[in-house]
């Protein structure tokens, strides 16, 4: 068996790796120990004024510096400089994309990041037709699905039958990795995406597991219905953060309310990045005048007067008249801010929850379903969550991908890199043994790992929508924020692309 390439996590750059921030352990902290403290704290954080900073040398003058070259980011430098401003763009890791993140090996193109182009995603789209990037209907194709739940292999035809499916009532008919949809869809509180901002549905803004308790379902389907939650796990996330996701899915066209993945025949048109999602934001930053500067950590940002200064780990300085801030709010933690955040965007930066996603990629060397007869694919309540074959990529016999989400990830996450593939591959082989020898391991990629990034997508914890959803991302002075967690109507990648429209236009309303 060869060993995996791994590609887990940037390396953080020395002074990010375990930053102390206000004198608080960033990389032990607890989130609810700090949110609400930390707001206060971060007001009352100083570092010296701009005009006695003397480290660095001259400071470049720019008129935005972008923090972040995920596709936010470059969308907003592109956006301004378009009007005729000077602008760059400064990265903390070697390669922009952020999320957007394609590994290549042997023949084998591995989406670690996003991949899939919504029907509606109108910016996506443009920009890949200014640049040139071409989209294909042809993805991944999946194949149907094997369930193991309690170490039992069932078809899902026989799922309601099951001596294993300990859900109640109706319940029992539902599929469990249709559970959370379906579910959700059918309690959806409005249609308009727009509406999961307006207090009257504040109501549903509570845990999406108790949410589910209060409507009658049972402990069974809650458990199943958290295994693959794309957030960290049900009992943490909002029932609003779900009905944001679903009300904007239903835009999408959909009726049925499964999941495109496990077959369920959704007829919605998904596109993909001609030559892997990674081609996108590499057209996007070199049509940038300005240019990107990797390996260049933001450490530090301070604002007085008419002025920005970016402060780099490297010990140099940008100064700006604006600045849009493209990092994760996760990221944000590592970062000081003089004068601190105001109250509900710190609370927003310390408190945001990401939701943990982990990858392992395989090439598969034999038909090992031809062995033991069952669907290729496999959904489990083990430890690994879901594995998919893809059938037309890595070879003959197609690639193997085991995606975990949440608190699985997160678990695997605690255990050392080094013990974290063969623990998956012991755990595939017990619930399949035909899969023994049937794997060749190409890639890894923990999300969480990523320290600028720090997971797959921004949720809301219960009572976060409520406190301070609305306010997150206005600008504090001359700092204009955007990216993903603070979208508004769009999810994933076309989401990163309308934040960024919103503060290049504020910006552009200042001047
Ligand atoms: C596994 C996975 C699957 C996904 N699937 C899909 C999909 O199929 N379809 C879809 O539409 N979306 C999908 N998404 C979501 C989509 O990829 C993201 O929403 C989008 O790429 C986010 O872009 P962004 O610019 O907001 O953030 P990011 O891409 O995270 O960019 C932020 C950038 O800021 C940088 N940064 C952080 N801290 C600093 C600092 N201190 N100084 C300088 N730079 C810093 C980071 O390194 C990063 O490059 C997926 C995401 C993941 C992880």
């Amino acid at each position: 068996m060869r060993h995996a390439t791994m590609v887990n996590g940037d390396s953080p750059d020395g002074i990010l790796a375990g930053a102390v921030v206000m004198g608080i352990d960033t990389k032990n902290i607890s989130r609810r120990a700090v949110l609400g403290a930390s707001a206060l704290a971060l007001g009352s954080w100083t570092v010296p004024a701009l005009a006695k900073t003397k480290a660095g040398g001259t400071p470049d003058k720019w008129d935005v510096v972008v923090v972040g070259a995920g596709l936010s980011g470059l969308h907003a430098a592109e956006l301004l400089e378009q009007q005729g401003l000077k602008v760059v763009v400064v990265e903390a890791s070697d390669r922009v994309g952020g999320r957007l993140r394609t590994g290549r090996a042997e023949g084998y193109t591995a989406e670690l990041g996003g991949s899939e182009v919504g029907p509606y995603y109108g910016r996506i789209r443009d920009a890949c037709t200014r640049l040139n990037v071409g989209l294909t209907e042809d993805g991944a194709k999946s194949t149907p699905f094997v369930l193991d739940i309690g170490g039992k292999l069932i078809l899902p035809q026989d799922w309601a039958g099951s001596d294993a499916n300990h859900t109640e009532g109706k319940e029992r008919e539902i599929l469990p990795y249709l559970l959370q949809n379906r579910l959700f869809f059918d309690w959806l509180p409005f249609e308009d995406p727009a509406e999961w901002l307006n207090p009257d549905y504040f109501p549903h803004d509570v845990s999406a597991a108790e949410y589910m308790r209060a409507r009658g379902v049972s402990e069974a389907a809650i458990r199943l219905a958290d295994v693959d939650l794309n957030g960290p796990s049900l009992a943490s996330v909002s029932a609003m953060s779900i009905f944001r996701d679903m009300a904007r899915i239903k835009v999408e066209g959909y009726r049925d309310p499964t999941k495109p993945q496990y077959g369920a025949g959704n007829a919605v048109t998904r596109s993909y990045i001609v030559g892997g999602s990674d081609a996108l934001p590499r057209a996007m930053a070199a049509s940038i005048k300005g240019g990107v500067r990797l390996n260049s950590p933001v450490v530090a940002v301070e604002q007085a007067g008419d002025e920005v200064e970016t402060r780099l780990a490297n010990g140099k300085r940008l100064r700006s008249r604006f600045m849009v801030m493209a990092a994760p709010f996760s990221a944000l933690r590592r970062i000081r801010f003089n004068p601190g955040l105001p109250l509900a965007q710190a609370n927003a930066v310390f408190g945001a929850i990401y939701s943990a996603t982990t990858q392992f990629h395989f090439r598969v060397l034999k038909p090992f379903w031809e062995a033991d007869g069952l669907p290729p694919s496999i959904w489990t309540d083990r430890f690994f969550e879901r594995g998919f074959v893809i059938s037309n990529r890595a070879g003959d016999h197609g690639a193997f991908i085991v995606w975990l989400n949440g608190d699985g990830a997160t678990r695997l996450h605690a255990m050392k890199p080094e013990d974290q593939l063969s623990f998956v591959m012991r755990e595939l082989e017990e619930s399949r043994p035909s899969m023994k020898g049937a794997l060749q391991p190409l890639f890894n990629y923990s999300w969480e790992a990523n320290p600028f990034v720090g997971g797959n997508k921004h949720c809301f914890a219960a009572g976060q929508v409520k406190m301070f959803a609305k306010d997150m991302a206005l600008p504090h002075g001359r700092v204009h924020f955007s990216g993903e967690h603070l979208r508004r109507m769009e999810p994933g990648m076309e989401s990163a692309m309308e934040t960024a429209e919103i503060a290049a236009l504020e910006i552009l309303e200042k001047i």
